[in-house]
């Protein structure tokens, strides 16, 4: 998918959110438990139940991987879900991959093509030649790992180089990589007030914004100084809305939860 292609569609459906699929067999309703692949059937009726609602959909693979071969079967059959019904919705593999060069060429492989995936989250600790393979994939995006939403972020990217934060090196040493236009940022919404001086450095490129809901950021922040005249932000939400209720009612819930933030984002976007 191409960016203006996901522009588009936040104009269209008024809409910024991405939903995450942090999917977790101890989370959801207990009745589902019952059927072949539980994790598929969660989060198609979760998908079908939100679709008009979001631009995109960010399964974690942490939570596919726990469960070994068949948590893989259930991602695989999820992004073929996806791409076979909704293929408007823009698709990010959270697998925050990186590695020597040829490693990262075979990660990208299996998110880029072998799953087909528009776009992967990177750890970019290993520099240039373990991002670089990511962006060679034409129509792809790789997002990368600025300023994340944990405390942690303070144990090193918050930290001078010279005089200079990490987080800063990352946004403006990466914009010299091959193919830099194929890049996207991860921007904890808990960081908002670093927004600002991120936006100096970047003042176009798309930020997935994960940490509304559960982890407290907020969503009238992040927009107040990270929004740009093409939205360029991608407001992630996991946990505040795929687990709003654990009965049968769940996927309703969950609409009602992604409703009320598209509410929210739509009034955003009313006062541009
Ligand atoms: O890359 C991410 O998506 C990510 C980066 C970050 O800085 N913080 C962060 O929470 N995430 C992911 O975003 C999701 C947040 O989930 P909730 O807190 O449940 O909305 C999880 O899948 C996290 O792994």
């Amino acid at each position: 998918m191409t960016t203006q292609e996901l522009v588009s569609q936040i104009h269209k459906k008024k809409s910024f959110l991405v939903v995450g699929l942090d999917t977790d067999l101890d989370k959801i309703p207990k009745h589902l438990l019952k059927e072949e692949d539980p994790i598929f059937e969660f989060n198609k009726a979760i998908i079908d139940a939100t679709q008009d609602l979001c631009v995109g959909y960010k399964p974690n693979i942490a939570f596919y991987e726990a469960y070994g071969l068949e948590g893989w079967k259930s991602l695989e059959k999820t992004i073929n879900y996806l791409n076979d019904n909704y293929p408007e919705q823009f698709t990010i593999a959270d697998a925050k991959r990186g590695d020597i060069g040829n490693t990262s060429t075979r990660y990208a492989k299996a998110f880029f093509e072998t799953l087909n995936f528009d776009s992967i989250t990177i750890a970019p600790y290993m520099g240039r030649d373990s991002v670089e393979p990511f962006l060679a994939f034409e129509g792809k995006h790789t997002i990368v790992l600025a300023l994340t939403s944990n405390k942690g972020a303070f144990d090193f990217q918050t930290q001078k180089i010279g005089n200079q934060e990490v987080y800063k090196k990352v946004l403006e040493t990466s914009k010299t990589y091959e193919n830099s236009d194929r890049l996207m940022y991860v921007v904890g919404a808990t960081k908002a007030e670093y927004l600002t001086d991120i936006r100096a450095i970047i003042p176009e490129s798309f930020l997935l914004v994960p940490g509304v809901g559960a982890q407290g950021g907020s969503l009238e922040e992040v927009c107040k100084y990270g929004m740009t005249k093409d939205i360029g932000l991608l407001v992630n939400s996991s946990r505040g809305i795929i687990y709003k209720s654990q009965e049968e009612d769940f996927a309703q819930a969950a609409r009602e939860a992604a409703k009320s933030m598209q509410e929210a984002m739509q009034a955003i976007l009313q006062t541009l």
